[in-house]
């Protein structure tokens, strides 16, 4: 339970809820235990007054209970008891869930946040190590199997200990040798739980990876569904589908199964028990030894108990779940960005750039990119950038927004390392517009407001007016509200990359990078943009990523990659 240390300090920061919880659970536990020996008390005074009873058949039930109120008021005064103590058990089991089940709710809050801000850290390299199915595994199921622990773990192990205290002071009490032969099957049942719980665990883990293929065969299904259409793969794709949800189905049935193992157990237990109390229970009532209602007060006690051992069971194997689930999740909280910040100043960017002895390897596949590359663009100036496909143009624009960091030479902006600026500031300063036009699945509004904080409508206007995109926009029902579907998937491709270009725009940068992102546009609107950017960005450095000779021609220098 190493790796479930790491909690700890939640724990600690939970600690009042906690610790109500805690209190909570010995109330409830007190009160199931404490009302069973007035069941025993109540049988044992029916049992043993019954015969001095002057009840009558043609008497009514209020006289017969008026003849006989000595005997009834226990009973009523019993029964009074008993709903009490249900209703104050009950209310108790209820707080206790209130607070542990929201203490454990809160830090699963805690522990998604900090995991997805970590994720947000990391560099590009960095991304590459995990894949976005891995971060969604342990945003998702790492974090319910901790939560788990958190929640009933720690609920249900806690219970069971104090209900065994309880509870076997109360049986010993009452009798040692049945406590004893009534007991020692109950953490057999637990171990058997146990494994039974693991098999579960197993099983459903492969069930849901089926469920996960299901899920991605049918996004990648209708994402390309132009291309299944076209290639008229329908019949092909309905198969493979069938196939999967069979696969699903198979999983299912069978986990269903074992988990009908689970109560079959229980209830074998529970009848096996049952016998042992009315074997030896009866043994002692004909040798004088025990009551009816004591008797009745076991059948209760084990009644009480088995669900907490078997929970033990239970609780074990999704303890060694969260174990697993928190290394996972402490080993990415682990890895430490290769990008970090160093400078927290305020300050201006005027944008001058040099690249001097630049050389950059990515990492996971060995592909050397750029190679010993220098050049210089001063501020307000346009350098385009042009080269054939993979010779490392879109690892300049990466290395631009240090997005990744080279291996050799330096970036120098406004003649200082770019490794040495304050990043957040000027990431605040550069505007990239990305070669495939990324949009989130939002409004168009959203979307080219995304680059600021609290942009307004006016503005939004403005900045899609400059990128030529507004007369297309208001065209649409909802015009600005429009929602760009999945990825923007409700949008031409040259509107795609207009809305990048004003998303861009918005920031009013110092440095704006095209990586190959005007190519889906005529030349009438390429030129349109790019005069808008020079009327209004005068100061500003543009870096042109290109193919096409008329974004060039405007540049004031044009680098050439080999
Ligand atoms: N994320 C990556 N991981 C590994 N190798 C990469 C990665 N991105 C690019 N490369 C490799 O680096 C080289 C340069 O790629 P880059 O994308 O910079 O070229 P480019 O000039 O922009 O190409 P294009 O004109 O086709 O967009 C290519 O050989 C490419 O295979």
């Amino acid at each position: 339970m190493k790796a479930l240390k790491t909690l700890n300090p939640y724990f600690w920061k939970h600690r009042v809820l906690l610790f109500w919880g805690f209190l909570f659970i010995i109330l409830s536990n007190f009160f199931t235990i404490y009302k069973v020996q007035f069941v025993g008390q109540t049988i044992n005074i029916i049992e043993g007054n019954y015969d001095n009873l002057k009840l009558s058949k043609e008497a009514s039930l209020i006289d017969n209970v008026k003849a006989n109120w000595s005997y009834f008021r226990i009973i009523f005064i019993n029964s009074g008891i008993l709903l009490v103590c249900s209703l104050l058990s009950g209310f108790f089991t209820f707080m206790m869930r209130q607070t542990i089940i929201v203490a454990s709710r809160r830090i699963e809050y805690e522990l998604k946040n900090k995991i997805f801000r970590h994720y947000e850290d990391l560099s590009l390299t960095d991304y590459k190590k995990t894949t976005i199915g891995d971060l969604m595994n342990r945003l998702s199921e790492d974090v319910v199997a901790i939560r788990m622990y958190l929640g009933p773990g720690v609920m249900y192990v806690v219970n069971l200990a104090i209900l065994l205290i309880i509870t076997s002071s109360y049986m010993l009490m009452t009798d040692v040798e049945m406590t004893f032969w009534t007991l020692i099957p109950l953490p057999i049942l637990s171990f058997v739980i146990y494994k039974v719980s693991n098999i579960i665990n197993q099983k459903s883990k492969t069930m849901q990876k089926s469920q996960s293929a299901i899920s991605t065969f049918v996004q990648d299904s209708f994402s390309g569904i132009r291309v299944v259409k076209y290639f008229s793969k329908e019949k092909y794709i309905e198969k493979n589908y069938g196939i999967k949800v069979k696969d699903y189905q198979d999983k299912a049935l069978d986990l269903a199964k074992t988990e009908a193992y689970f109560f079959t157990i229980i209830l074998f237990v529970i009848g096996l028990l049952n016998v042992a109390i009315i074997f030896i229970g009866g043994q002692k009532y004909i040798a004088g030894e025990m009551s009816v209602g004591t008797i009745a007060d076991f059948f209760l006690y084990i009644n009480i108990l088995i669900w907490p051992f078997s929970m033990v069971g239970w609780v074990t194997s999704v303890n060694q779940r969260a174990e697993a689930s928190m290394q996972r999740v402490n080993e990415f909280l682990d890895m430490k960005s290769d990008i970090v910040n160093t400078n927290h100043e305020n300050y201006s960017i005027n944008g001058d750039i040099e690249f001097r002895n630049v050389s950059y390897t990515y990492p996971n596949t060995g592909i050397k990119a750029l190679d010993n590359l220098s050049f210089k663009v001063n501020a307000g100036e346009t350098l385009a950038i042009m080269g054939k496909t993979g010779s490392g143009k879109s690892t300049i624009a990466l290395l631009l927004g240090r997005l990744i960091d080279p291996d050799e030479g330096e970036i120098l902006i406004d003649g200082k390392n770019l490794k040495d600026h304050n990043l957040e500031l000027y990431r605040q300063k550069i505007g990239y517009i990305p070669q495939e036009s990324y949009l989130f699945s939002d409004t168009i509004a959203y979307n080219i407001g995304f680059a600021i904080d609290n942009p307004g409508e006016d503005l939004i206007i403005k900045y899609a007016k400059k990128a030529d995109v507004h007369k297309n926009i208001v065209e649409f029902k909802d015009q600005y509200e429009t929602i760009v579907g999945e990825r923007g998937v409700m949008l031409s491709g040259g509107q795609k990359q207009r809305i990048c270009i004003a998303r861009a725009l918005i920031k009013e940068p110092q440095i704006l990078v095209f990586d190959d992102s005007l190519s889906a546009l005529d030349t009438e609107t390429e030129e349109n943009i790019l005069q808008n950017i020079e009327n209004d960005l005068q100061s500003a450095t543009s870096i042109i990523i290109t193919h096409r000779e008329s974004s060039a021609k405007r540049a004031d220098k044009i680098l050439y990659l080999p």
